[in-house]
């Protein structure tokens, strides 16, 4: 994957959530950090054609994704930090329906892969957070997208959870899936990651390659 930030900025009234951030990589992973309100969640969503910038350009695989998100939508799989769940349907009502959406049918070796065991009559609202979590994930990776744009996906898992994710992305990645993750999970992020992106009030502070196959120009 190469993803440009070419002169980024987005504002929310006088906020710069996103404040003239600029870089090219090369890269299969890229891990996004930084504190409360560094801009994370606004830089993915700009990544993920939720937002689209106030100035500057992004451009994904050669392809601009302002003018062209059509295009990159087919592509790419974006999980929110709160993800938009049918809270009045059980949790394989919502696997069956996002299959549908997504032309994809789920399998129980993902579900299996996640230590995901959902309950047959418990509706999503009832789940435990974690549980929630984990299903917000394999929704995401329905349909085998090409690009994955992570919002603190390990957030709310406990620990066997947690490695049983972060050991399926690594699964995913040698497959080729490009992946762009904002996380608090430093440890594992590290093991997975070609490159680190850190933010700090919309600023780009650093950005720190941990794999010499992977590039970067930081103009
Ligand atoms: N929809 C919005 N309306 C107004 N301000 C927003 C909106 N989205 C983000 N912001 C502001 O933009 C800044 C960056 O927010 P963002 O959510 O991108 O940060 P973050 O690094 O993901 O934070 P956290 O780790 O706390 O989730 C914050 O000051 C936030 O209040």
């Amino acid at each position: 994957m190469r993803l440009i930030f070419e002169h980024v900025t987005k504002k929310f009234a006088q906020t710069k959530a996103i404040d003239d951030v600029t870089f090219d990589v090369e890269a299969s992973c890229v891990a996004v950090v930084g504190g409360n309100a560094a801009g994370k969640s606004t830089l993915l969503k700009l990544i993920a054609t939720v937002l689209k910038p106030d100035e500057g350009r992004v451009i994904l695989n050669g392809i601009d994704i302002v003018k062209h998100a059509h295009l990159i939508r087919k592509e790419l799989s974006y999980l929110p930090e709160e993800p938009a769940l049918m809270d009045t349907l059980t949790a394989r009502d919502n696997l069956a329906l996002f299959s549908k959406i997504k032309k994809a049918d789920y399998s129980e070796e993902l579900l299996r892969s996640l230590r995901f065991e959902p309950n047959g009559k418990k509706l999503v609202k009832n789940l435990s957070k974690g549980s929630r979590r984990k299903l917000s994930l394999c929704i995401a990776l329905l349909g085998e997208p090409k690009i994955l744009v992570l919002d603190e996906p390990t957030s709310g898992l406990d620990e066997e959870a947690k490695q049983a994710f972060w050991s399926h992305l690594s699964t995913l990645k040698e497959k080729n899936v490009a992946m762009i993750i904002a996380t608090h999970d430093m440890e594992e992020m590290k093991k997975l990651a070609d490159f680190v992106i850190v933010l700090d009030r919309g600023r780009l502070v650093k950005i720190e390659s941990l794999n010499s196959a992977a590039s970067y120009i930081q103009l």
